[in-house]
């Protein structure tokens, strides 16, 4: 966020603060509401593939220097942005960018929905064309079918950054499981559609989409989504826990900012630290690993961690007692 808006809103939150006389109500006194809820400008369009020097095919990728995030967008709207191998890699490649990226604190991953001609979607799973007879899917670009989409969602849930899914539309089958292992989800009150499918298509995850949906939503609601394959809306989505918030169509984008806002002014480490918390329980040693690197890293800006290595280069025994 530039500096003249951050100074700003930090100065009105600390305002809400304040106790008074006439304090004013809990919910406004954490501030959220003073967060302006102005749509974000993606004002950086990144318009190759940085990992292959390709223009995108199946997404659009952008950033925004002002709020600090970025934009991953499904761009397949005659397909319900249904994703076939090259829609996942791509969004491999710009969720990496975004990752590392040091200017980026929040990423959105979303879908271009303003082609009035589709059916709007956020994302309707598997793109059925190419799911081969080999175990997979395959468009040509794999060397061998495979279930590319599983690697994406182990990459989200490493990302120490907050990842945002905001939902227009349809979010079904594969699609539906992404935004669920987004860290947030935001949906159009009209248009929002959420549910599995995959019993009535042939297909199943028993990874994280049953895992972390049970999570979610409870096992009953679970087994609910998964046995009968019914469709929810978003104040249903919302009641059963599987989505933050929805906004009606026209707020959802000033919305969007707003929370994305918000995160940007918080501690990115604590929110790495808080997220890979809560990935922990589901994600057995792997979870701890990401926890522990966490705090590694913070270990290593200690000057009794560099106390190790600096022996070791000086060929002397290190004296960690004298840095604590
Ligand atoms: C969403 C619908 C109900 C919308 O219906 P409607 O408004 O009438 O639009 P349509 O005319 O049906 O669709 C327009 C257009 O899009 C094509 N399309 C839609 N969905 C897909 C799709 N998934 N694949 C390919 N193409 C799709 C549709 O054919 C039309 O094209 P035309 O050329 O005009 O014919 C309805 O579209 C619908 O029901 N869609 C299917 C939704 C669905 O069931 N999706 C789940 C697929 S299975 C899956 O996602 C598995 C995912 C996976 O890879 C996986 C496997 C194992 C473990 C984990 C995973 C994981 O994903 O995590």
């Amino acid at each position: 966020m530039n500096s003249n808006n951050n100074t700003k809103d930090v100065a009105s939150m600390s305002a809400a603060r304040n106790p008074s006389k006439t304090a004013p109500a809990v919910t406004q006194r954490d501030g959220f509401d003073l967060i302006p809820t102005t749509p974000i400008v993606w004002d950086v369009s990144v318009d190759r593939n940085p990992t292959t020097g390709k223009v995108w095919s199946d997404i659009t990728y952008s950033k925004s220097t002002q709020d600090a995030a970025a934009r991953i967008a499904f761009n397949r709207a005659s397909k319900l942005h249904a994703f076939r191998p090259t829609t996942i890699r791509e969004i491999q490649h710009a969720l990496e960018d975004a990752t590392e990226d040091p200017a980026i604190a929040v990423i959105v991953i979303t879908s271009n929905t303003n082609d009035q001609e589709y059916t709007p979607a956020f994302c309707a799973g598997g793109d059925q064309t190419v799911r081969s007879d080999g175990g997979g899917y395959q468009d040509g670009t794999e060397t061998l079918p495979k279930l590319r989409v599983l690697d994406l969602q182990v990459q989200m849930r490493r990302c120490p950054k907050p990842i945002m899914a905001v939902v227009r539309g349809y979010a079904v089958g594969g699609g539906h499981i992404l935004h669920m292992l987004c860290d947030l989800t935001l949906a159009s009150t009209e248009t929002a559609v959420f549910g599995q499918t995959g019993p009535r298509m042939g297909s199943f995850d028993a990874g994280y989409g049953s895992v972390h949906a049970a999570d979610l939503v409870g096992q009953k609601r679970a087994r609910e989504l998964w046995f009968l394959c019914r469709y929810y809306n978003a104040e249903q989505a919302q009641a059963m826990g599987l989505i933050n918030a929805h906004y009606p169509d026209v707020e959802l984008d000033g919305r969007t900012a707003q929370w994305v806002r918000r995160m940007v002014m918080n501690s990115p480490t604590a929110l790495a630290c808080c997220k890979a918390a809560l990935n922990a329980g589901q994600d057995g040693a792997a979870g701890i690993a990401q926890m522990g690197g966490e705090l590694t890293r913070l270990f290593y800006l200690s000057k009794e961690s560099q106390e190790g290595r600096q022996a070791f280069l000086e060929k002397r025994a290190p004296q960690f007692r004298s840095k604590l």
